[in-house]
């Protein structure tokens, strides 16, 4: 598959938030932003699973890419005495970063894959590398394939806007984005009013990372409280609300940033379209449901304080789950590189994914 940049894809590509030098990786540090843009440069597999684990680098994509970059390391790091071990402790170690996202695990058992095809270190190194690269640069081309399918899909001929949740765009993707790929193609092609940003307590992805991102390419955003979406919907243009996932199940369940759940109610109850946005390295379709996926849960700290300045009463108790799912029956299209399946269910699901 292979599909060709737009002027904007063009401008948006790049290593936005993960640069590969060969025998180190960079992650832009996206606990900072959007006050400091600061790289940490890596060299091990531990590193990197460390930056998935402390949300250095987050996105469900860009977790897979990040961890795939980590197996290269571990190859290009290897002691050279049990190098298989060293490999081996390094693709388990990446695996524990984070239960939710599958795009950390499809990309875990393609490295493996490759690895185990391996005969000596050298070429492993090799491999490993290159399907680290591939990794990437597939993600990228997916997004471009998204964005397409989904304009195609709306079909919109004047502007409108949309609301959207956490970020989806270059910072947790190969470059480009999911659901914000679709609102920087909308915006190419003149379709775009305005989008709403969710600030995505507590995480504040929106606020920090939507925000910046969008702002920084020119394009419209507003930035609203979490609790606004509803009467945004109520009072303003919003025809679509357009999120990313975390996994994707069988029956087009999808697992998503805590707060997707709701905003598929609202746009339910106020006829406003709901459109999923993720690669096919999203969907897992060895999971049944959504019941059956294991939904990270924070310390309970990162909703008590902000930076270090207390929210709520020292120590009291917290629910923190960074996910929630949201069922298919609320999902009016899963938009995939691969095409989108309308209304949801797990024979649409199967009719495209096998
Ligand atoms: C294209 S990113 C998909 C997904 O990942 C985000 O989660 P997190 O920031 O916790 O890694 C969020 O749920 C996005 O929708």
């Amino acid at each position: 598959m292979t599909t060709t940049p737009k002027p904007s894809q063009e401008r948006a590509i790049g290593t936005v938030a993960i640069r590969w030098h060969g025998s180190s990786l960079e992650l832009l540090d996206q606990r900072l932003l959007p006050g400091e843009e600061h790289w940490i440069t890596l060299e091990g597999a531990a590193g990197v699973a460390q930056s998935i684990r402390d949300m250095v680098v987050r996105g469900a994509p860009a977790i897979g890419i990040s961890a795939a970059y980590g197996v290269a390391l571990a190859a290009r790091h290897a002691g050279g005495g049990d190098w298989k071990a060293e490999i081996k402790q390094a693709i388990r170690e990446l695996a524990a970063s984070r239960p939710t996202a599958v795009n950390l695990f499809w990309a875990l058992q393609r490295m493996e894959r490759i690895f185990h095809a391996c005969h000596s270190l050298d070429e492993a190194v090799k491999r490993l590398a290159s399907e680290a690269r591939a990794i990437h640069e597939e993600d990228l081309a997916a997004n471009f394939a998204m964005a397409d399918h989904a304009l195609e899909f709306i079909g919109a001929e004047a502007p409108f806007s949309v609301l959207t949740h956490c970020n989806t765009g270059a910072l947790a993707t190969g470059g480009y984005g999911t659901a914000l790929g679709v609102v920087r193609r909308l915006h190419e092609e003149k379709l775009l009013a305005d989008v709403y940003a969710d600030e995505t307590r507590p995480w504040l992805q929106g606020g920090r990372l939507t925000a910046w991102e969008l702002s920084r390419d020119g394009i419209p955003v507003t930035l609203n409280a979490d609790g606004a979406a509803a009467a945004i919907m109520a009072r303003k243009d919003v025809r679509w609300v357009i999120v990313g996932a975390d996994r994707i199940t069988a029956n087009g369940d999808v697992v998503n940033k805590i707060g997707t759940y709701s905003l598929a109610v609202l746009a339910r109850h106020h006829k406003v379209g709901f459109m999923v946005v993720a690669p096919s390295s999203t969907v897992d379709m060895a999971t049944a449901s959504g019941a059956d996926v294991a939904i990270e849960e924070r310390d309970g700290i990162e909703i008590r304080e902000i930076r270090g300045i207390g929210l709520a009463p020292e120590g009291i108790n917290v629910f923190n789950p960074v996910f929630d799912v949201t069922p298919a029956s609320l999902i009016d299209a899963i938009v995939t590189e691969k095409g989108v399946v309308h209304n949801p269910n797990i024979t649409g699901m199967q009719a495209l994914f096998g």
